[in-house]
Order: structure tokens, then sequence, then C-alpha cells
């Protein structure tokens, strides 16, 4: 019988992120590409262009200052690429050549860039589908300005939510009984432990780039992935 995957603990989660860098030889923007790949071949999954009900596949990605928001400029980089209309809100953007790169690459993809976070009702009017690339398995305590208002109006909109990794503003065990609830979770690497909350219709999983020591080590017991996709439905 097939194992059950396994749901990671946050030091487990950045053990395995280190370990990847560290050990296994691989750098920060190959497995960011290979993260936000997989996040917008998901979406196209659970939202294919021809189910969006808004007259143009607009979507709405906002980024976080970490390597979540990293995942989210390239997943708007493939769904643009894909035939999407992604608009990106990248508020606090980090001061590193990973970011300024992926963002030059955004722009000259002419994806426009909000400066400013819509009010509910802009969204629900504008967007099909906002995919949240705040915060991913880093994130701790109380959620900080501006991200805390802009949180406070993703759980005013009825338009759905697409979260990698993490629910935004979730803790990365305990999940929040009061935060967002996404219509759709992409867990990268293997799903964390809050992922066990996650209440919402899709579930992917994505990253496929496990190597096989780094897999018995911390005993993932991951899924096989069907032939070449990068993404699976769990
Ligand atoms: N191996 C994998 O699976 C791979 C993982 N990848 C991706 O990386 C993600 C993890 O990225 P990460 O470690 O950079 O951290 P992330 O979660 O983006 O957030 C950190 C930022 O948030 C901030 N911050 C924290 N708490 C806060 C608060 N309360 N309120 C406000 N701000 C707060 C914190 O700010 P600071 O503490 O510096 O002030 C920092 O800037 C992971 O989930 C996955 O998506 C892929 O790219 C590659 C392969
Ligand atoms: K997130």
């Amino acid at each position: 019988m097939a194992q059950t995957i396994k749901y990671l603990g946050q030091e487990e989660a950045q053990h395995i992120d280190e370990e990847l860098f560290s050990e296994y030889g691989f750098s920060v923007d190959q497995l960011m590409e290979l993260a936000g790949l997989s996040c917008a071949t998901a979406i196209t999954r659970a939202y294919p262009i021809t189910s969006l009900v808004k007259g143009r596949p607009s979507l709405l990605v906002i980024c976080g200052p970490g390597n979540n928001g990293g995942d989210g400029l390239v997943c708007a980089r493939h769904l643009k690429l894909f035939g999407y209309e992604p608009t990106i809100l990248y508020p606090k953007r980090p001061n590193k050549p990973l970011f300024q790169g992926l963002t030059t690459q955004c722009q000259k993809m002419e994806i426009p860039f909000l400066t400013e976070m819509p009010e509910a009702e802009v969204i629900e009017e504008a967007y099909n589908l906002v995919i949240d690339a705040i915060f991913g398995f880093s994130f701790k305590g109380a959620v900080r300005e501006p991200f805390d208002s802009i949180l406070d109006v993703l759980k005013k909109t009825t338009v759905p939510i697409a979260s990698v990794d993490i629910p935004s503003g979730w803790d990365v065990e305990q999940g929040s009984a009061d935060g967002l609830q996404p219509d759709m979770l992409i867990s990268l690497t293997a799903p964390k432990k809050s992922a066990l909350l996650f209440r919402g219709r899709y579930h992917f999983l994505g990253g496929r780039f496990v190597p096989p020591g780094l897999e018995r080590k911390y005993q993932l017991n991951l899924p096989q992935y069907p032939g070449t996709d990068c993404v699976l439905q769990l």
C-alpha cells in the first residue's frame, strides 16, 4: 500500500530548503523557476482560460518580500506565456539581483504592476482569480504592514484565491481560524502541516525536483507525478 505523504513542520521545511542548496547543488533561481512553473501549470488545470467568467482572463498576483514572492513573479511570467492576463502587486521589493531580474522579466513580458492594493469591490469587478504569493514557510508572528491591510482586503473578496505553498497569514503548522480561505493551495516540495486544515477545492503538489536521498532522509513519501507532469492533484 502506498504510504501517505508527509506534512512538514516549519523547521523541517526550512532544513530541506537549505539542504537543496548546500548539499544537493541547486541554486535558488533554479528551484524558484520550477516552483513558479508548477504554480502556473496547476492554475491552468484548476482554472482553464475557457472556464473564466470575466470577459478577459485577468488575474491579480500579489507578491511578498521573500522567496514566496519570487515564486509569484515566476508564476505570473509563465501565466502570461500561457495566455492569461496577470497584473502584479509587489509592494516590498528586496534589493537583490534575483528579484530585480524577475521584476524586469515581468515588465518586459508587458505585465502591468499596480502601485497600490485595489479595494475588494474593484478586485471582484476586474479579476477572475487572485494568486497569493505573499508569505511561505518562513512566515512567523503577527502580519506586519503593508501586508496586514492587503490580507484584510483579500478576506473580504469573493474572488477565488490560489495560495502558493501556504495560505498567507496562516501559521505554517497551525493554520489560522479567521484567516484567508483560499480555493486552491499549491504545496511546493511537500505540503506543510497547516495544509491539513485547507478546505478549498483544489490542492496541488508542485516542485518536482526532490532528489531520492533527500526524499529518503525526510521520509517524504511523495506520490508519483504522472508522466512528465510538474504538478499532481492531491
Ligand atoms: N525548497 C522549496 O520548497 C522551495 C521554496 N520556495 C519558496 O520559498 C518560500 C520560502 O521563502 P522564504 O524563506 O524566503 O520566506 P517567505 O515565506 O517568502 O517569507 C519571508 C519574508 O516574509 C517576511 N515576513 C515573515 N514574517 C512576517 C510577518 N509576520 N509580517 C510581515 N512580513 C513577514 C520576512 O521579512 P523579514 O522577517 O525579513 O522582515 C521575509 O521577507 C517557500 O514557501 C516557497 O514558496 C521556492 O522558491 C524554491 C524551492
Ligand atoms: K502564499
